[in-house]
């Protein structure tokens, strides 16, 4: 199955190789940009097939996504599961839940993203959401390619794991060949 959804990311131009400056700041020589499959309906329903098999015994009651790489995630996952689909969004540079959107105490919820790579957003996400009273189960992702031994707090669902390694800028070696000029595909300022 890893192999089909791998093929299909590659197929769809959205797995990618060169010199990545990515949300958390650190560099990578490869980089999945998941808004080039899910330009595609059928495909997004193929990719996210898998993962939404996991999340089938849970008992859920929404779908929550960050923007933007969560939102079109979110949709196709609430599609799948029958469920209300959300996102958050940043204002100011503060994640919120914003138009007229909303979250009950207590209700129970999946954060969608499209990559994991350090948790970050994720559990900025998850900080938002039980600020307002959800329970978060955790998070269901396209690829989680986090790197070994890189926890968080919650359960992670993923179509494919990816191991990609992701440096710290001063130790990236494709900075040191000098050859390919960086570039930053997501929207998020780094910290
Ligand atoms: O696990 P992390 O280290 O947090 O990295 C993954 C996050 O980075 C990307 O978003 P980005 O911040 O690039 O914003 P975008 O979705 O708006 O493009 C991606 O969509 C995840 O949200
Ligand atoms: O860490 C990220 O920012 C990141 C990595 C990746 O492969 N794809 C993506 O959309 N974001």
């Amino acid at each position: 199955m890893s192999q089909e959804i791998l093929e299909i990311l590659k197929e769809t131009d959205a797995f990618l190789e060169g010199h990545f400056l990515l949300s958390s700041g650190k560099h990578s020589d490869q980089y999945v940009q998941c808004a080039k499959v899910l330009r595609f309906p059928d495909k997004a329903a193929k990719v996210l097939a898998p993962v939404v098999e996991q999340l089938k015994t849970l008992d859920i009651d929404k779908v929550v996504g960050p923007a933007m790489g969560g939102v079109i995630v979110s949709y196709e996952i609430g599609r799948q599961l029958g469920k209300e689909s959300i996102f958050t969004e940043r204002k100011d540079g503060e994640m919120q839940l914003r138009r007229g959107f909303e979250i009950k105490p207590g209700e129970k919820v999946i954060i969608t993203e499209d990559v994991v790579t350090t948790g970050k957003s994720t559990i900025e996400t998850k900080k938002v959401l039980e600020a307002l009273g959800a329970e978060v189960l955790g998070v269901a992702c396209i690829a989680d390619r986090r790197a070994p031994g890189v926890e968080i707090d919650m359960p992670i669902y993923s179509s494919i794991k990816l191991e990609i390694t992701a440096w710290d800028a001063k130790d990236c070696p494709v900075c040191k060949a000098g050859k390919i000029q960086l570039v930053k595909p997501g929207s998020r300022g780094n910290a």
